[in-house]
Formats: structure tokens, sequence, C-alpha cells
């Protein structure tokens, strides 16, 4: 039996040893940065500390760096993660996702309950599709997204590493969202966003730009 181990320990780390469960994936434990919580129980399943934590179980396990919904702070696991010479979980799919076999999901990417996944869609690795999330066809998405539940892409829609797309946003067809960028729950992106950019509303305006300093 495959064996996981999941980085973060908060509520979707939570939700991902839910969706192991599921799926009969057994999660052998949490990684969490904080030192208190080392040693401590989520849901029955062990706070295990960092990867020097877990150094004797590198052969064993493989890990889901995106336990976190941060793109930021998925990429730095990931990083950490493969520098370390630890594997990265394949990608896990709820089994009420329906999806074409044309569609192809990157390693340590996930699928929640709900999510519906047309034709001829490429999502990159450590990428979150959340609960009820629809993707039409022909759509690209990027490393290290994150899609909030309920999320609606039309079809033909391109989303760049790093971006967070908020709970109940929809994208028309076509558009581009740039990397590292942050669309707010509830918006309608009508146009395409650059990218380091905050981006809400009906329909999205941009609304802050990040420092690239
Ligand atoms: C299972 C789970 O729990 S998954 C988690 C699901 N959660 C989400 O998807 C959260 C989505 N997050 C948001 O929508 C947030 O508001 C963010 C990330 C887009 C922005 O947060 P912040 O950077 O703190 O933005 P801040 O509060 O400073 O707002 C900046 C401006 O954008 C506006 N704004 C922020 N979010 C939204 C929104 N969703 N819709 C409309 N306007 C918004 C603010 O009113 C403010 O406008 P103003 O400058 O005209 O006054």
């Amino acid at each position: 039996m495959k064996k996981i181990v999941i980085w973060g320990a908060g509520g979707h780390a939570r939700e991902i040893n839910w969706l192991c469960e599921e799926l009969e994936v057994q999660v052998v434990g949490f990684l969490d940065e904080r030192p208190e919580m080392k040693g401590q129980s989520v849901d029955g399943v062990p706070v295990l500390g960092t990867l020097v934590d877990i150094e004797a179980l590198k052969h064993e396990v493989e890990l889901l760096c995106a336990g976190v919904g941060d793109p930021t702070l998925k990429k730095r696991f990931a990083y950490d993660t493969i520098r370390s010479g630890f594997r990265v979980a394949a990608p896990l799919i709820h089994p009420q996702v329906r999806l074409s076999r044309r569609n192809v999901i990157g390693a340590g990417s996930m699928i929640f309950e709900g999510a519906v996944l047309s034709d001829n869609i490429r999502i990159g690795d450590h990428v979150i599709i959340n609960r009820s999330v629809s993707i039409s066809h022909d759509a690209v998405i990027g490393n290290y997204v994150t899609l909030a539940p309920g999320v609606n892409l039309a079809g033909n829609v391109t989303i760049d590493d790093g971006a967070y797309i908020g709970i109940g946003a929809s994208v028309r067809e076509k558009r581009h969202i740039g990397c590292w960028s942050m669309i707010g729950g509830g918006a309608f992106v009508k146009e395409d966003i650059p990218d380091f950019t905050m981006a809400a509303g009906v329909p999205a305006v941009v609304k802050k730009r990040f420092d690239l300093r």
C-alpha cells in the first residue's frame, strides 16, 4: 500500500487526509515547521516534525507538498522535498471526479470531490483543484496553482504558475491569468490578468500589484 506524508497540518492538510481515507491511501503523518506541533496528533494522525525528522522514511514514503493552499509555500515545500531526495506523490483524484482520459495531471496535484474536468486539459505539479471546481476544454494550469472550491473556468483558459483563484470565482473563455496572481472570491474575470496582480469583483478589476523586489 502506498504511504503518504502530507506537508502541513491545518484544515487543507486534514482534507487531504480525508481524501486519502476515501482512496485507501495510508497517511503516515503530517509535516509542520512549528516546533510546538511536533508530537501532536491531528485527526488521529501524528505530526512528525520536518524533513529532518523523517529521514529514515525517505525510501518508504511519498510526499504531498500541496498540503497548504498558499502557492508560495507549496513551491518552497516542493523545493525542499526534492532537494532532500524525497519522492513526490502521484496525483490524488477523488472517486467522484469526472475527467476525460485525455487530460494530464501533474505530480503531487489533487482533485477533490465533485470536480469536473472536461477534455484536453493540462494540470501542472502541486496543483489543488478543490471541491466542485469546473474546468472546461483545453485549459492549461501551471505548477503550484490553487483553485478554491466552486471555481469555474470556461474553455481555453490559461492560468500560469503560482496563481490563486478564490472561492466561487469564474473566468471567461480564452482568458489568461498571469503567474503568482490572485483572484478574489466571487470574481468574474472578463479580461486577462497580468503577472503578480490581485484582481477582484464583478467584473474583476486590478486592486493591487505585488512588489517584485
Ligand atoms: C476550503 C477553504 O477554505 S479554501 C479557501 C477559500 N478562500 C478564498 O478563496 C479566499 C479568497 N480571498 C479573497 O477573496 C481575498 O479578499 C483576497 C486574497 C483576494 C485579497 O485579500 P487582501 O490582499 O487581504 O485584500 P484586501 O482586503 O486588502 O482588499 C484589497 C481591495 O480588494 C477588495 N477585495 C478583496 N477581496 C475581494 C473580493 N473577493 N471581491 C471584491 N473585492 C475584494 C477590497 O474590498 C479592497 O478594495 P478597495 O481597495 O477598493 O477598498
